[in-house]
């Protein structure tokens, strides 16, 4: 792992829980319970180097998931660049549980996005959960239209361990296909092969279910009408500098997102807002 000197912001919560914030794309890189176990995955070959983006963690997509967009380069430029640390009103100095970063852009800078916003994420760390809220105001006088994504990493026991609960008979449109629109007609969705999907109008709550450690994680989104979901597997893996051949067996990726149902259409002066909630717990009998 490469590392330059970047700031970043340790939360805490009374537990013990603790996760951490890099200013660089406004990222989350780690939540870890109160006995220490992380629940991020964060790639041992992430390069900490701006305007590389982190790989692993939370990376902010936006405004543009994927090539969802105008601009040529996947993911927008969010994720690329620094945020400004926002005080937070009514929150008392000494309060370390919650962070709140926020990108202002003047529309210079990438000709294909030449719309000013102002893009906040405001992560709080509670008992067992982590939130992150997004909020995107049109600064400019043109309406604008955007895609985004909360490209969450979850750190899991092994890929053939887990099953995805709540996409069952959802759409989705197959990025390993030219896109192709499909519906999923598994109960559980469980991983064999690279696996590249945006499920169209999913359900605000899916659930992963690691019966490796016993972990459930249970997302709950509001705002963002699509979720992607993302292992790299064997071929995907080797070909990225910054990620290990063998990590994909360590991580498995599902995102909150604006993408295949439409971008979101912001008028000057309007603010959009999106959320997840993850929150982990033991499933019982684990
Ligand atoms: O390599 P990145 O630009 O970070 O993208 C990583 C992945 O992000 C999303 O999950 C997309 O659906 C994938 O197609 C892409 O490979």
């Amino acid at each position: 792992m490469s590392i330059k000197f970047m700031d970043k912001v340790v939360l805490r919560e009374e537990k013990g829980g603790a996760a951490e914030v890099y200013t660089h794309g406004g990222h989350v890189t780690s939540w870890k319970t109160s006995l220490g176990k992380e629940l991020i995955f964060l790639s041992k070959k992430a390069i900490f180097e701006p305007p590389k983006a982190i790989r692993g963690g939370v990376p902010i997509c936006f405004p543009q998931f994927g090539m969802m967009g105008p601009m040529p380069t996947q993911h927008g430029f969010a994720r690329n660049v620094n945020f400004v640390l926002k005080r937070l009103d009514g929150v008392a100095p000494t309060a370390c549980n919650t962070t709140s970063m926020v990108l202002r852009y003047d529309g210079k800078g990438h000709e294909t996005f030449p719309y000013p916003f102002e893009l906040r994420s405001t992560v709080t760390l509670g008992d067992s959960t982590l939130t992150q809220e997004l909020s995107v105001t049109n600064t400019g006088t043109q309406p604008f239209q955007f895609t985004c994504a909360l490209h969450t990493y979850f750190r899991i026991s092994a890929i053939d361990q887990v099953k995805i609960k709540g996409l069952s008979k959802c759409r989705y449109l197959d990025n390993l296909q030219e896109m192709r629109e499909l519906t999923d007609d598994q109960t559980e969705l469980l991983f064999q092969r690279e696996t590249d999907r945006v499920y169209l109008a999913a359900p605000d709550s899916i659930e992963i279910h690691d019966s490796g450690s016993g972990r459930v994680f249970e997302i709950t989104k509001t705002g963002f009408p699509d979720a992607v979901v993302w292992n790299p597997w064997v071929d995907k893996a080797a070909k990225m500098a910054d990620f290990g051949d063998e990590e994909y067996k360590e991580m498995l990726c599902i995102e909150p997102a604006v993408a295949g149902s439409g971008a979101v259409s912001l008028e000057a002066g309007m603010t959009w807002r999106g959320s997840q909630v993850i929150r982990h717990y033991q499933a019982s009998g684990a």
